[in-house]
């Protein structure tokens, strides 16, 4: 006989507290959110990110693409949009990845920097490469339980709003905007996340699966960090500096 499953409270506490491994504890990061980087390694962090901005809507749409279920996809779109937009002209909703461009202007960089993706570090190109093949490849409803590090993200993006300001007055808080609309539409998406997850993961087995999946998807955020910090050491020559 197959074992019981865990019970729905207890699948979502197991979930919560892969947050151990969230990025929020990568030593960057704590550098990061207490003020300790200097302007080049803040440039570095986010001409790196945009690499993940810009996949984070290819993803979803191969998601969109493996689901059959019309209730599901009329509400994932809603990510694709969320990223892209509906447009630049005035009027328009701009979207994630253009407020990232906006962040990225206001840390010194220019569009030409970001979209040429020049800065990107090849162990950052593959992380991300490999959560997009991850959702182009798996069951929708795995794919999607592996935006679930998402249940971490509100956190973060309160933690850069709190302290970047004074951490970083150089920063225009203008550029802050993309992590202060970040943090509803994280929730949003959760909710989304763990319901298909709770529905689809009816055996011990796929709960199983499913912190499998939440950690992948952490060790993809944990890689990036690695390969940016290592990118950016404090010693970099001025010449090589983003
Ligand atoms: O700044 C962050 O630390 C962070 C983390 C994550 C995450 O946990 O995957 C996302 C985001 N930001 C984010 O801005 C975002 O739009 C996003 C989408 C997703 C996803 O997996 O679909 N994760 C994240």
């Amino acid at each position: 006989m197959s074992e019981a499953c865990w019970t729905v409270d207890e699948f979502e506490q197991k979930l919560r507290a892969l947050e151990r491994g969230y990025h929020i504890h990568h030593p960057f990061n704590q550098r990061l959110n207490r003020g300790e980087l200097k302007p080049f390694q803040v440039r570095g962090w986010v001409a790196n990110r945009f690499y993940y901005q810009l996949c984070i809507p290819i993803k979803d749409a191969a998601i969109l693409s493996n689901c059959s279920d019309r209730a599901v996809r009329r509400r994932w779109i809603e990510r694709l949009i969320d990223h892209d937009g509906r447009g630049d002209h005035e009027g328009a909703r701009a979207g994630g990845i253009e407020a990232w461009v906006r962040l990225g202007l206001a840390v010194g960089l220019s569009r030409q920097d970001l979209w040429s993706c020049v800065h990107v570090q090849p162990g950052v190109r593959f992380a991300v490469d490999a959560y997009v093949n991850f959702a182009r490849q798996a069951p929708w409803q795995e794919a999607a339980i592996s935006s679930l590090t998402e249940l971490f993200a509100p956190k973060i993006h309160a933690d850069r709003l709190v302290g970047w300001p004074g951490h970083y007055p150089w920063i225009d808080p203008e550029g802050l905007h993309y992590f202060r609309g970040r943090i509803s539409l994280a929730e949003r998406d959760v909710q989304h996340g763990l319901e298909i997850a709770k529905t689809w993961c009816g055996s011990l087995g796929r709960q199983k699966r499913a912190l499998e999946i939440v950690q992948f998807k952490l060790d993809i955020l944990w890689a990036m960090l690695d390969a940016i910090e290592r990118a950016y050491p404090d010693d970099l020559p001025e010449q090589v500096r983003p």
